[in-house]
């Protein structure tokens, strides 16, 4: 085992990969969209190499360019359950919405998987990007950003003392004594709030980890200052090594106004990796990808990013970026930044900005040999813009496996990633401490 610091590794996974046409590519598992078989396969493979987690992204809610991609998905803690059966180290973090679930269900799910799991699960906490979904909640449209995170932090608030309402020892299930569970250790959480009302205890008993460990994915300032809070690890889009910095220094010094621990913190920015011996091999992997591209996808992967629709423009006319109201961010606040920086700073063609997205709908996207991309994650680690990655393969599963036969070796040989598990909960992949229930030495417990 190094004493160095160590990367955290995730794999992302996207049913056919990230790349907007990976399922158009011909070594993709495209029509392996629904087999569970499948996804299993590919998280025993993380499993292998040591991997901190694999992870799903959700909504709830069909996307609406699913004529022209993949975007559709099982859903994910049902997905995860499947998988935790046939693995046994690797941590699962699934999405689940504050702004679309109650907190009880929520509670239930991923107590549930952290207990199926042995102490492996994590919950990426949005507060969802896609407005389509109020339809399908009875809601009359989206609520605005704030709001949905003001509900999020009430949403936290309440999750966390349910799974906090079973102190670690409220479990005795003594056949000899007849006693199931120590209730005055089971506490009600009596939860009168602006959105919640919500008595509990939870009906199963504390999670393996205390609390799953808590991911969050928004990079807005409300995202921000959410994730300073409450976030262990943090998923984060970024283009450049500067905008990383800048993102990872922030969110550092903000934590500890909430008398946090950096270091209790995981900054996970997305990375997606073309892979070839050489450049060029690499570079016209990447042209391969983007020549099956579908321009009417791209085009409403853009609306959604930026809230304009550009059908109709000529694709290798310039981008029209007088038509840009940098106040209407509502949908992915972050995202839409991140779009408008790769505008202003490249000046690219419409075409080009698209299969600028394309790759990872704007995470970080490198062609080159495996030391080139070993070197810029070794860079992004050591020059305080990351703490490790989301590995995002461009498809499945030849694109993960090229990263773990080519460029994990080289990290492993600079020490910068495990040679093995150290220990068996996501907490421990991540360094991150098992919280104690808020409830521990109250006397206040159900009667
Ligand atoms: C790696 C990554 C994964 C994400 N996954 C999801 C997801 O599964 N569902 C979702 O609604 N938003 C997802 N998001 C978006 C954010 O979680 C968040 O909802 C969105 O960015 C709006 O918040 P913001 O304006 O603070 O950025 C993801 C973002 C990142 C960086």
């Amino acid at each position: 085992m190094s004493d160095r610091r160590q990367l955290a590794l995730n794999l992302f996974i996207y049913p056919g990969g990230h790349h907007e046409a990976a399922w158009r590519y011909k070594g993709s598992a495209a029509d392996r969209v629904l087999d569970i078989s499948y996804y299993q396969e590919l998280a025993k493979r993380a499993e292998a190499h040591k991997f901190d987690a694999i992870f799903f992204a959700d909504g709830p809610a069909l996307a609406d360019n699913v004529r022209y991609a993949q975007r559709f998905r099982l859903e994910p803690i049902t997905w995860l359950s499947a998988i935790a059966a046939v693995t046994s180290r690797i941590g699962l973090i699934a999405t689940a919405s504050t702004t679309y679930m109650e907190p009880y269900n929520l509670a239930r799910l991923f107590a549930s998987l952290d207990h199926i799991s042995g102490g492996r699960a994590g919950w990426n906490i949005v507060t969802t990007s896609a407005p389509q979904a109020a339809q399908n909640f009875g809601l009359p449209e989206h609520p605005p950003h704030g709001e949905r995170y003001e509900r999020a932090r009430e949403f936290i608030d309440v999750v966390t003392r349910l799974w906090d309402s079973w102190e670690d020892e409220a479990l005795v299930n003594d056949p000899a004594s007849g006693i199931f569970a120590d209730t005055g250790k089971v506490h009600t959480i009596d939860h009168i709030g602006k959105h919640f009302r919500v008595r509990g205890p939870l009906n199963i008993s504390r999670p393996p980890q205390g609390r799953p460990v808590y991911v969050q994915a928004g990079s807005s300032d409300d995202g921000r200052a959410f994730a300073a809070r409450f976030a262990e690890a943090i998923f984060t889009a970024h283009q450049t090594l500067a905008s990383a910095q800048e993102f990872y220094t922030a969110i550092k010094r903000q934590a500890r106004v909430f008398d946090r621990s950096p270091d209790q913190i995981k900054v996970l920015p997305g990375i997606s990796p073309f892979i070839g011996s050489t450049q060029a091999e690499a570079d016209r992997l990447q042209d391969e990808f983007n020549a099956l591209i579908q321009p009417e996808y791209s085009l409403t992967q853009l609306r959604q990013m930026i809230g304009l629709d550009l059908s109709g423009f000529d694709l290798d006319g310039p981008f029209p970026r007088h038509l840009i109201d940098t106040q209407s961010a509502q949908g992915v606040a972050s995202r839409f930044k991140l779009v408008i920086d790769i505008v202003d700073r490249e000046r690219p063609t419409i075409r080009q900005l698209v299969q600028r997205l394309a790759g990872a709908r704007g995470h970080w996207v490198i062609a080159g040999p495996p030391e080139k991309i070993a070197d810029n994650i070794q860079a992004w680690f050591e020059g305080g813009a990351a703490d490790g990655f989301n590995v995002m393969p461009p498809w499945l599963p030849g694109g993960f496996d090229l990263f773990v036969e080519q460029v994990v070796p080289i990290l492993r040989k600079r020490r910068l990633f495990r040679d093995d598990y150290t220990g068996t909960t996501l907490r421990d992949h991540y360094g991150l401490t098992r919280p104690e229930s808020i409830f521990a030495d109250t006397i206040q417990a159900i009667a």
